[in-house]
């Protein structure tokens, strides 16, 4: 799998305007500016494939990347943005739900956390809800480079107690540093090979 062999196909703001599901694909949620579109930068290697911004809520459609014409990656918009017209947030929360709950092709959704805070509770909203719909996910713990090594391991095993899950099932990151992309890279060609 070369990720660098990455195209913007296109934003998709209905659930109509989905693409064919021809390829497997995976999905990055997360809180609003926890980092996503860095992620998919970092993780394919472009320095601005995706538009990033330090205000929240920068991305506002399920933004469809191929990768080596074989899968796609979607960049979901963020939740958690207070400010965002509450008709509006709604609208987003019906989108990427239906989007979820539907879509055949989805093996994965990565789940990005700021590792520098606790959990919060839209993120474990978010992580029960896929239990529940037994939805395969990885969380990812990203903006590792903000905090020292020994800060990383204490926050990271705080996270783990309340997701209920063993450190090997996570992947810590920084999109800054590149810290864990060749991880998360074996990772998520893993999912797309094993579909
Ligand atoms: N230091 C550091 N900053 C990061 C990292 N990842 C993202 N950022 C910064 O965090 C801010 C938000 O990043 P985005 O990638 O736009 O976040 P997003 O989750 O896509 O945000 P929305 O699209 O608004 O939901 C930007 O200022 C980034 O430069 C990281 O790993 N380390
Ligand atoms: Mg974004």
């Amino acid at each position: 799998m070369d990720f660098s062999r990455v195209e913007f196909i296109k934003g998709v703001y209905s659930l109509k305007e989905l693409p064919e599901p021809i390829w497997p694909e995976i999905a990055f949620a997360g809180r609003s500016n926890v980092g996503k579109s860095s992620l998919i930068n970092r993780l394919v290697r472009r320095r601005n494939l995706v538009k990033t911004s330090s205000r929240p809520g920068k991305t506002q459609a399920l933004n469809y990347f191929s990768v080596d014409e074989r899968m796609y990656l979607v960049d979901l918009p963020g939740y958690g943005f207070a400010r965002v017209p509450k008709q509006m947030r709604s609208s987003w929360e019906h989108l990427i739900t239906g989007y979820l709950e539907r879509r055949e092709t989805l093996v994965c959704v990565v789940v990005i956390i700021d590792l520098r805070h606790e959990l919060k509770s839209q993120d474990r909203e978010l992580v029960d809800w896929l239990r529940h719909h037994q939805k395969p996910f990885l969380p990812v713990y990203t903006k590792a480079d903000k905090l020292s090594k020994n800060k990383q391991m204490k926050n990271a095993a705080a996270l783990d107690a309340a997701l209920t899950i063993t450190p090997d099932k996570r992947v810590l990151f920084s999109a800054r540093t590149g810290q864990g992309r060749e991880d998360l890279e074996s990772r998520l060609a893993n999912y797309v090979e094993n579909w």
